[in-house]
């Protein structure tokens, strides 16, 4: 075996020597200020250097059960030790909140492959929070907050995951014994993927169609006791289990569960937005998408999952490829170049970085966002619901999209070491890929933005006042036609984009008007739902641009001019990358000429030169521990090759010189063929 010394690779250390902005300054931008940071990295250590939590065990190789009961075991020490310390900080929402935040980073080091109790703090006790009455919250919150009771958020069937309204488990109203019976029609019935359900939780938020006196009045919420929570048996009537094993998220314990005449009590159906008297009469919600609460909620803080993510696999590929050194540019150069000499490495990783800081704005934004919206219908009024759906919506699918997209593509930036587990990128792509699918397949919430996008431009051509996110909608109607001049400004890209988008939705909205005169309206906008989709896509685009140029503009004004630098070249690099990906789309609308295109990839190429002595800085500014970014290739060290063999030296084959399959097939075999 090697002599592994480990000092901080010299390579490495060349790369920062050459950063010219003082990365703290970035990280405490990027952390929300210098005592955010502080408390982060407390909370972070408070968690990690708990040593019952085994961390240097590599679960990875651990069998589907055994990895199972580790996450339990760790997540018994980490949920105990978040509720000591939440009663430490003072006990307020908001010290929660610091809590959680800090774990979204904190918990890919302990469960990298989902947590068996996610569901309880971010669904289950978030639908109380939102749907219980006084009276319910005042029964049921405590017990969340204190993890007497473990709950999830059981929606989805077998038969039904999108199309909610055609969920099939009832709850039947009993005014006799003022009790609902819950009931497993089918097969299809049975409730199928909800994560913690399997063999972890005992209660759940189960959403039914609510039956009463012969009436179906929609999917309601009904907080439902599961397992007896003495015995963790399952509860009269109730068949509960484990979906088995999956692409990823194997910790999550996704589940199964039906019910056969299950009884609750009439005080268990959430009653804060739809009510039903104790005679059984049935009191609708103001807003009737009340009870949709909790999936805009998580959808809102799945952006901020997407930085996690994106930030975890950028730091990873851009450490690694500062230290791999291969293929000389001349072919006559005797010392082969790092591999992020190589542009095309660059254009790889670099915009990768910029999205990482545009998302982070626009994670923040839409939060601030929520809760305005939020506070606004706990006063009565739900006008701006819509628009905060449709924002989420297409942000959830645009951005997670993007994060597998970019963690696949920067595993390939780490070559053949980029497909071992030990580099990270694995559990990233899983967990990234899980998120295009759950909380709204990613399609069909692009489908959600896109018809309020050409309900939006019916306003605008009929001269209605729009809500600020589509005013761009009104240019393009006032433009009548005309092509929009380019110019090559970032504002210029951020009106190119916007032509681009409200070209597509006046198109996708004259192509549903057209199938109208043969189809019905629904017809027309399921034949017109490629199209539909691309507006989402671009709507989006023109969000994120929109808020990306906002945000930098105001922190410019507040840092040093060597981070000022910095930020604009990210605005610059995520601009440009942008809108050369959208080429096609731009073209349509804007009269933009070859020499603009020509002029655009000068400048992309010459902003990724600059960005070469930032990219080290900005990813060691993201302030992820090695035991968070959790990679044989990313740690602050850069000794890579080290790091790989260790971890290779930790597989069970290894820890034999001959294993037993020799004698019993091999040397047989072998045997035989002498
Ligand atoms: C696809 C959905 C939105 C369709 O719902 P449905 O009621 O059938 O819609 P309609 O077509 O009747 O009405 C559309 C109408 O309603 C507005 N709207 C829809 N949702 C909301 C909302 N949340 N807030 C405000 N407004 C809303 C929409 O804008 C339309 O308005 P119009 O004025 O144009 O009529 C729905 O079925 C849906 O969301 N499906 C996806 C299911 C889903 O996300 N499930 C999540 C399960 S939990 C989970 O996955 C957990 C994962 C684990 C983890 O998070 O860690
Ligand atoms: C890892 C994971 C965790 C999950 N956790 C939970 C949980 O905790 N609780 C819970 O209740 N659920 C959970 N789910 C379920 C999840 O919310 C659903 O799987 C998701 O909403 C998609 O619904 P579906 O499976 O019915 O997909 P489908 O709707 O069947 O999608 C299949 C295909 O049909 C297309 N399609 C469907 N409808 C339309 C349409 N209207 N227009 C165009 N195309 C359409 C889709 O685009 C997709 O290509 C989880 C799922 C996963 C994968």
């Amino acid at each position: 075996m090697p002599a592994i010394s480990k000092t901080i690779n010299k390579d490495l250390k060349e790369e920062r020597d050459k950063v010219k902005f003082n990365i703290e300054e970035f990280t405490n931008w990027f952390y929300g200020g210098s005592e955010k940071v502080l408390e982060k990295r407390k909370i972070e250590n408070y968690f990690l250097s708990d040593k019952s939590l085994n961390l240097e065990t590599d679960t990875s190789y651990l069998s589907y059960k055994e990895k199972y009961e580790e996450a339990i075991r760790r997540s018994c020490i980490v949920y105990p030790k978040m509720l000591k310390l939440h009663q430490e900080l003072g006990g307020t929402e908001e010290d929660f909140r610091k809590i959680m935040d800090n774990l979204r980073y904190t918990m890919s080091a302990i469960q990298k492959e989902g947590n068996p109790f996610m569901l309880h703090f971010g669904m289950f006790t978030v639908t109380i929070m939102n749907l219980a009455n006084d009276e319910q919250l005042s029964e049921w919150l405590p017990k969340c907050v204190n993890c007497e009771i473990l709950g999830t958020y059981a929606q989805t069937e077998l038969g039904h995951g999108t199309f909610i309204k055609k969920l099939e488990t009832t709850a039947t109203y009993d005014p006799k014994t003022k009790e609902f019976v819950l009931n497993t029609p089918t097969l299809t019935a049975y409730k199928w993927w909800p994560g913690n359900l399997g063999h972890t939780v005992n209660h759940a938020i189960v959403m039914a169609q609510l039956y009463t006196k012969g009436e179906c009045c929609g999917i309601q919420p009904f907080i439902v006791q599961i397992r007896d929570l003495e015995t963790h048996k399952p509860m009269p009537g109730i068949t509960v289990g484990d979906i088995g094993n999956k692409v990823g998220f194997q910790t999550v314990n996704n589940g199964f569960l039906a019910f056969n005449n299950v009884r609750i009590p009439y005080k268990n159906m959430l009653m804060k937005s739809s009510k039903l008297s104790e005679d059984g009469t049935f009191i609708k919600p103001k807003n009737a998408k009340q009870n949709y609460g909790t999936m805009v909620f998580v959808r809102v803080y799945m952006i901020m999952d997407v930085v996690v993510n994106m930030s975890r696999a950028a730091t990873i590929a851009t450490r690694y490829s500062m230290v791999r050194r291969q293929s000389p540019i001349n072919p006559n150069d005797e010392v082969e170049p790092k591999i992020i000499e190589h542009m095309t490495q660059q254009y790889k990783i670099f915009p990768a970085i910029a999205k990482v800081i545009i998302y982070k704005c626009m994670a923040d934004n839409l939060r601030n966002l929520y809760q305005q919206i939020t506070l606004e219908g706990t006063k009565g009024s739900f006008e701006r619901a819509p628009e905060l759906h449709a924002l989420s919506c297409c942000l959830k699918a645009v951005c997670t999209n993007d994060a597998a997209k970019t963690t696949e593509i920067l595993r390939l930036a780490c070559g053949g070491h980029g497909f071992l587990n030990s580099s990270g990128f694995a559990d990233n792509y899983k967990n990234a890929t899980a998120a295009q699918t759950y909380e709204g397949e990613n399609t069909v919430m692009l489908l959600q933005t896109a018809r309020f996008l050409i309900k939006s431009f019916t306003k605008a051509k009929n001269g209605e006042k729009l809500t600020e996110g589509v005013f761009y909608l009104n240019d393009f109607v006032k433009r009548n036609g005309k092509r929009e001049p380019f110019d090559d400004s970032i504002r210029g890209i951020l009106r190119a984009i916007q032509a681009a988008a409200a070209g597509k939705i006046s198109s996708a909205w004259k192509h549903i008007e057209e199938k109208k005169k043969f189809l019905t309206v629904e017809e027309a906008t399921n034949q017109t739902g490629i199209e539909l989709i691309r507006c989402a896509e671009l709507h989006c685009y023109v969000c994120l641009l929109q808020t990306g140029i906002e945000e930098i503009e105001q922190i410019i004004k507040n840092v040093s001019p060597a981070l000022r630098e910095v930020f604009k070249n990210v605005l610059e690099l995520y601009a440009i990358d942008n809108v050369l990906n959208m080429i096609g789309d731009i073209l349509q609308h804007v009269d933009m000429t070859n020499a603009d295109i020509d002029k655009l990839q000068k400048r992309l190429e010459a902003v990724l030169t600059f960005f070469r002595s930032s990219a080290i800085g900005i990813v060691d500014g993201f302030d992820l521990s090695d035991a968070v970014v959790s990679s044989t290739l990313g740690t602050y060290d850069g000794n890579v090759y080290e790091n790989i063999f260790e971890a290779a030296m930790k597989s069970p084959l290894n820890q034999e010189d001959v294993n037993k399959s020799f004698h019993l097939y091999l040397k047989p075999f072998l045997k035989s063929n002498l």
